[in-house]
């Protein structure tokens, strides 16, 4: 849909829309929020116009935008807000989804992630849907009120993104008294998003969860990235430390994501680029499993952008050189095979996770064709063999941090 014009269609598409009523808010909080929000559009109305005709439909429109709105990404997955888009709206929720929707301004669009025959279901995402099965049906219910039962949750906590590292009463005497200190004060484990059980692991288990989700959730809000850092290798800190966390399990997989960026931000390229490869190796692939998931697509694209930047800075006086790239070049590493491999694969990739005319696929192909004419035809055919074996290397910087 065309932010600048609605057509009599979608008007009337929006008409459709099925509306959260009072009754299904639960929470006190919730229901006060709810009318909060009917008495303020309702009051904003009457400014304008007192007699205006949609003021008796306006709490139909906010029930509407509660059952309906999604969260908005850009196609590089930045949260911008929200949207009430009738066709997305249509679309009911699966934690194994077969479409996905992006926002590429002024478009929304949704694209799929497996094949879908003429008459079958389309089913996006509502939620993180790599997140553990408690959480995500507690964030279902509290936001959308309903009970998942697809496919992935019919697994409960069999599914692979419950999985932890150890047998949950392995957890070391440290960490569970730890936890029962902090529920003293915090109640992590009354949270229905932390629950994974009654035994006493498994709420031990729901408060270092719950703290590493709290201790999250508000440093994307940060913006001294001095403070975010620190606050991010804390969390990293709980899941190795404490001996639990596989590093595919969220949030730690997600920290991980943001730290590198954060450091790329601070121009520490080389830490970053090993957090990248990581996730580039061992985690996306595991949590993603299709090559053209938008979400892998946006982190191979990142890791491509930041081997070139980190590859063409010793020739750019605008840039400082990073000490950790400095050794990297003494030590004879050639970026080239990386990137060009990467933004290869890549450049098939983008067009099925994000469309031939997106912002993003143009940004990729771009890219991709100004290091190919840096390399050179003659010299491309040595650079996909790789005689010295550069991709192996690339390949254990995987292996280099925690
Ligand atoms: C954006 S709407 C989706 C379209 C919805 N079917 C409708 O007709 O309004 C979101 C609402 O649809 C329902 N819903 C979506 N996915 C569901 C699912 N997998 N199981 C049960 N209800 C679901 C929930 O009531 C939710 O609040």
């Amino acid at each position: 849909m065309n932010s600048d014009s609605v057509s009599e269609e979608e008007k009337a598409g929006m008409h459709r829309l099925e509306a959260h009523d009072p009754s299904t808010l639960a929470k006190p909080q919730d229901l006060m929020q709810y009318e909060m929000t009917i008495a303020s559009a309702s009051d904003l109305l009457a400014r304008i116009n007192p007699d205006h005709p949609e003021m008796s439909r306006i709490p139909k429109y906010v029930g509407q935008i509660l059952r309906n709105s999604l969260t908005l990404i850009t196609p590089t997955l930045d949260p911008i807000g929200v949207a009430t888009d009738p066709l997305a709206c249509s679309a009911n929720h699966s934690c194994e989804p077969n479409a996905s929707v992006l926002f590429d301004a002024p478009k929304l669009t949704m694209r799929s992630l497996a094949p879908i025959k003429k008459g079958e279901e389309v089913f996006i995402s509502y939620v993180d849907n790599t997140d553990p099965f408690y959480r995500r049906q507690a964030l279902l219910r509290l936001r959308y009120r309903f009970e998942c039962k697809c496919s992935k949750c019919q697994l409960g906590i069999d599914g692979r993104e419950n999985a932890w590292a150890k047998p949950l009463e392995n957890l070391a005497p440290k960490w569970a008294s730890l936890a029962r200190d902090m529920d003293s004060t915090e109640n992590y484990s009354a949270g229905p998003e932390n629950y994974l059980g009654e035994s006493k692991a498994e709420v031990d288990m729901s408060i270092l969860q719950g703290s590493v989700y709290h201790d999250y959730e508000p440093i994307r809000q940060q913006k001294d990235n001095n403070l975010a850092i620190e606050a991010l290798e804390k969390i990293m800190r709980t899941c190795k430390q404490s001996e639990m966390w596989p590093i595919t399990r969220q949030p730690y997989a997600n920290v991980r994501v943001d730290i590198a960026s954060r450091m790329l931000d601070q121009n520490r390229v080389a830490l970053a680029l090993f957090q990248m490869a990581k996730t580039y190796f061992l985690i996306d692939p595991i949590l993603y499993p299709q090559d053209f998931h938008p979400v892998r697509v946006v982190h191979t694209w990142n890791l491509a952008k930041t081997l070139v930047q980190a590859y063409s800075s010793p020739n750019d006086p605008s840039q400082t050189v990073d000490p950790g790239v400095e050794q990297l070049f003494q030590r004879g590493f050639d970026f080239v095979v990386p990137v060009w491999k990467l933004l290869k694969k890549l450049s098939v990739d983008v067009v099925k996770s994000h469309g031939a005319r997106s912002r993003l696929t143009f940004m990729v192909h771009t890219l991709t064709e100004q290091v190919k004419d840096g390399i050179g035809m003659q010299n491309l055919v040595q650079i996909e063999r790789d005689p010295l074996g550069m991709w192996r290397e690339f390949e254990k910087w995987a292996h280099y941090l925690e």
